[in-house]
C-alpha cells in the first residue's frame, strides 16, 4: 500500500494556463437532493465550482432551486425530473457526480437509471444514493472513468466486506468485481486504483460532520476537468480535502464541511506557490 505524498500533490497540482477560459476549466453536472436532502448537492456543487471547476450545473429537485442560487449564483440549475434537459446536461458536462442527496424512491431510481444510461464519454463519479442503486440493482457500468466514494456503510453494503474484518487483497479484488475505481472513505481512507492501493494519512474527528463526504465528492468533480490525469486527480482530491481540514482543526473543535469548501483556492494557491518556488 503507497502513502499519498504531499510533495507528489504539489508536483501534480495543474497551473491555470495564461489562456484558460470557462469552458477549458471542466464542465461539472450533479446530480441530487432531493426535497429532504438539498443540502448535499449544494455543498457538492460548491465544491466544484470553489475546486476551479470552469462551468458547474445542478440538476435537482426544483425545491433546491433558489437555496443554490443563494449560496452559489455560479451555478446553472436544471430541473432532474425533465429527462430531456438532464440527457442534454450530461452531453454538455465532461464529469457528472451521481447521487448525494437523492434519495431511493422511485423517482430517484429513474433519476440513476436515466444518468446511467446518458453517459458516454463524460467521467463519473458515484456516492451516496447512487451507491445505494449499484448495490441493489448491480447494472452495468459506463465505459468510462468510474469513481466510487464510499464510506464504510456504503461500503459493505456493495461488497458485503466489512473494513475491520477483511484484508486489502480482499477489498482489491472487491473492487475490481465492481469495475469502478473506489475511494474507500474513513479515518485512514484507502483509495483502490486498479491494481495500485493508496491510504491517505490526513483527516481528523473534527471531519465527522453531515456532509463532509459531500464536498469531497463534489471536490473530485471539480478537480477532474482540470488534471491530465484522473489517478492524480483522485489522489489529489482525497489529500486536499483532509489537508484543509487537518488545518482548520488546529483552531475548531469542530469542521463544518462548507468551511472545507470556502478554504480549498487559498490551499490550493497555496500549495500552487510552493510548487513555483522550485
Ligand atoms: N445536508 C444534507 O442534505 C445531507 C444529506 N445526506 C444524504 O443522506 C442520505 C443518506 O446517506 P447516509 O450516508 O446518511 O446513509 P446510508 O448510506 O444509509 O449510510 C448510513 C449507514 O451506514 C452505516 N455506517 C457504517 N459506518 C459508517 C461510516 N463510517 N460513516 C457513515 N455511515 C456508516 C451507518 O451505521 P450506523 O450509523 O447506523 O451505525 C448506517 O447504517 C444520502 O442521500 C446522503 O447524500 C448526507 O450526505 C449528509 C448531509
Ligand atoms: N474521524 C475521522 N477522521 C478522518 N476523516 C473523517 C473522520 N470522520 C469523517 N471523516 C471523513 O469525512 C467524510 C465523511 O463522508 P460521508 O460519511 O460520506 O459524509 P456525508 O455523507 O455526511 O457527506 C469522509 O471523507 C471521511 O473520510
Ligand atoms: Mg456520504
Amino acid at each position: 500500500m503507497h502513502i499519498i505524498d504531499k510533495s507528489d500533490i504539489i508536483r501534480w497540482l495543474p497551473d491555470r494556463p495564461k489562456d484558460s477560459y470557462k469552458g477549458s476549466m471542466g464542465r461539472v453536472l450533479c446530480v441530487g437532493g432531493n426535497t429532504h436532502f438539498g443540502g448535499a448537492i449544494i455543498l457538492a456543487a460548491s465544491a466544484a465550482v470553489y475546486s476551479g471547476a470552469g462551468l458547474t450545473s445542478v440538476a435537482s429537485d426544483p425545491i433546491n432551486l433558489h437555496a443554490l442560487h443563494a449560496r452559489l449564483p455560479e451555478a446553472m440549475f436544471i430541473d432532474y425530473q425533465d429527462f430531456t434537459a438532464l440527457e442534454d446536461a450530461i452531453h454538455n458536462a465532461d464529469t457528472v457526480l451521481l447521487g448525494p442527496g437523492l434519495g431511493r424512491d422511485a423517482q430517484a431510481e429513474a433519476i440513476f437509471h436515466c444518468v446511467l444510461s446518458a453517459i458516454t464519454t463524460q467521467k463519473l463519479v458515484l456516492d451516496a444514493d447512487a451507491l445505494y442503486f449499484i448495490s441493489q440493482n448491480r447494472p452495468n457500468l459506463p465505459q468510462t472513468t468510474v469513481i466510487a466514494t464510499p464510506h464504510q456503510g456504503e461500503w459493505l453494503r456493495l461488497t458485503g466486506l466489512p473494513l475491520s474484518e477483511s484484508t486489502v487483497e480482499q477489498r482489491q479484488q472487491a473492487t475490481a468485481d465492481l469495475g469502478m475505481w473506489v475511494v474507500l472513505k474513513s479515518e485512514r481512507t484507502e483509495i483502490y486504483l486498479d491494481d495500485t492501493v493508496y491510504q491517505n494519512l490526513g483527516g481528523n474527528p473534527a471531519m465527522a460532520t453531515g456532509g463532509m463526504g459531500d464536498v469531497l465528492a463534489g471536490m473530485l468533480a471539480g478537480l477532474l476537468g482540470q488534471y491530465s490525469s484522473p489517478k492524480e486527480t483522485v489522489l489529489s482530491g482525497v489529500f486536499l480535502h483532509s489537508y484543509i481540514a487537518d488545518q482548520l482543526a488546529l483552531n475548531q473543535y469542530v469542521t463544518l464541511p462548507s468551511q472545507i469548501v470556502t478554504e480549498i483556492p487559498r490551499v490550493m494557491r497555496e500549495l500552487l506557490n510552493a510548487k513555483q518556488q522550485f
